[in-house]
């Protein structure tokens, strides 16, 4: 098994025989550099591979990642965290802005792209701040970090813009280069910075900060009246809640120009888990009971909720190992989300290959502004693969792993292994 930095290799000519594509077809792949061939023009001599029982899936995108480069790289670089991204079918990231320093200049986000470039296995796309140093009182550079380093997504991701009038001035900012805004919607008054427990029966129990779902439907609420004003593109970071389904479902009915993504965790695991008060299950938003979980899935199957998001949160052992109040929230995910999203939603009949297709490259490419990612695996598009295999399963081994980081929510869970081969654009990143 192997991981290869893109600058490491060149791209590949490889002949995958057999394949089924997301629409249920079968065809013959050719990896012909950096786009699919035509099968038929391959060389005779040609590396092959037998893709029978295989799904050639889009290389997977993820629109939310924290690769702690720069500031905390004894928890994650872009390096590990872009290898095990690529080991999850991943060819584009999109990384969050919560860095130290802060993504909030041009500078600092063309730095980024510069790591990148030379040690990243899968394109990462820099997420520029909302505001200067996530402190929610000045705006960053926003068109100046779209002008160089291309970015169209903005988010405080970690805190909330709860500042209404500075939400609309950044809205109206985007809108002129149609970037969009990201919202981690936690209002700071109804969830400070102490919640972190589902409000209810088991947080009163365990005597935790109650985290309201309230605090995230309240802000979704707001935001979407405020994109409504300005005419801008919004998006809901990590969905957890079922209200804020119905006020993203009413927004959408109107017109407003609103995606979300749901992450891995909230689909598949639930608040009962805190009961031992174990801080790897502790995460912003906080893990739901199970009403939330199924209300999610539905709304993952009908396209409510757009895209899935990793919102893989790497955390060094030592932030970890607090008391449950002070440990620091959130948990990997880039190795499992393709597994989970098999067992929540594809197993159970819920969504098609196709369907993962667009919730896990098509839309958050789109998200993004990514022209070369999300695109369907056919000659002449950009040769970007995830190659899985729907049977194989494992039980997760968080030491088994390619992040700096072991906080693991799966540690132990029988789950789908999907992932063979990663392809971006013609480099093989990742083969099992
Ligand atoms: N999700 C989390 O609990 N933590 C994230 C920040 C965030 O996504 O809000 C982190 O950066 O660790
Ligand atoms: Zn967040
Ligand atoms: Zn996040």
């Amino acid at each position: 098994m192997t991981v290869t930095a893109l600058s490491a290799s060149v791209p590949a000519q490889l002949l995958i025989t057999g394949v089924t594509l997301p629409d249920g077809s079968t065809a013959d792949v050719y990896v012909d550099g950096p786009v699919f061939g035509d099968p038929s023009s391959a060389p005779a001599d040609v590396a092959r591979l037998d893709g029978s029982g295989l799904i050639a899936l889009p290389g997977l995108v993820d629109p939310h990642v924290h690769l702690r480069e720069p500031g905390r790289e004894d928890a994650e670089t872009i390096r590990t965290g872009t290898a095990a991204a690529a080991r999850g079918g991943f060819t584009a990231v999109q990384a969050m802005a919560n860095t130290s320093p802060v993504t909030d200049t041009a500078e600092l986000a063309c730095a980024m792209a510069a790591t990148a470039a030379e040690h990243a296995a899968c394109v990462v796309i820099p997420c520029g701040a909302i505001t200067q140093r996530l402190a929610g009182e000045h705006l960053a550079e926003l068109e100046p970090i779209h002008r160089a380093a291309g970015t169209m997504c903005f988010s405080d991701d970690g805190k909330c813009v709860a500042d209404s009038q500075l939400m609309r001035e950044a809205f109206e900012e985007v809108r002129a280069f149609d970037g969009v805004l990201a919202q981690h919607a936690q209002d700071p008054r109804l969830a400070g910075p102490d919640a972190c427990c589902h409000e209810g029966e088991l947080s009163a129990r365990l005597g935790l900060p109650g985290w309201t779902t309230a605090a995230e439907s309240a802000i979704v609420a707001r935001d979407v009246e405020l994109a409504a004003l300005t005419g801008a593109r919004y998006h809901v970071c990590h969905v957890s809640a079922q209200p804020t389904l119905d006020v993203i479902r009413a927004a959408k009915a109107r017109g407003v120009r609103i995606t979300a993504e749901a992450t891995p965790h909230h689909l598949l695991l639930t608040t009962d888990l805190l009961a031992d008060l174990d801080t790897t299950f502790k995460v912003n938003p906080p893990l739901r009971p199970a009403e939330h979980v199924e209300a999610l899935r539905a709304a993952v199957a009908d396209g409510t909720v757009d895209m899935i998001g990793t919102d893989h949160a790497p955390h060094a052992p030592q932030d970890k190992a607090k008391a449950f109040v002070a440990a620091s929230p959130g948990m990997v995910g880039l190795e499992q989300s393709l597994a989970v999203v098999i067992d929540t939603l594809v197993r159970p009949g819920r969504l098609d290959w196709a369907g993962v297709a667009d919730r896990m490259a098509h839309s958050p490419a789109a998200l993004l502004g990514l022209t070369d990612q999300g695109r369907p695996v056919a000659p002449g598009e950009p040769a970007n693969l995830c190659l899985v295999d729907p049977e194989a399963r494992h039980a997760v081994d968080p030491t088994d792993t390619e992040s700096r980081s072991r906080n693991n929510p799966y540690a132990g869970r029988d789950l789908p292994d999907p992932v063979r081969l990663t392809v971006c654009l013609g480099h093989v990143t990742y083969r099992r």
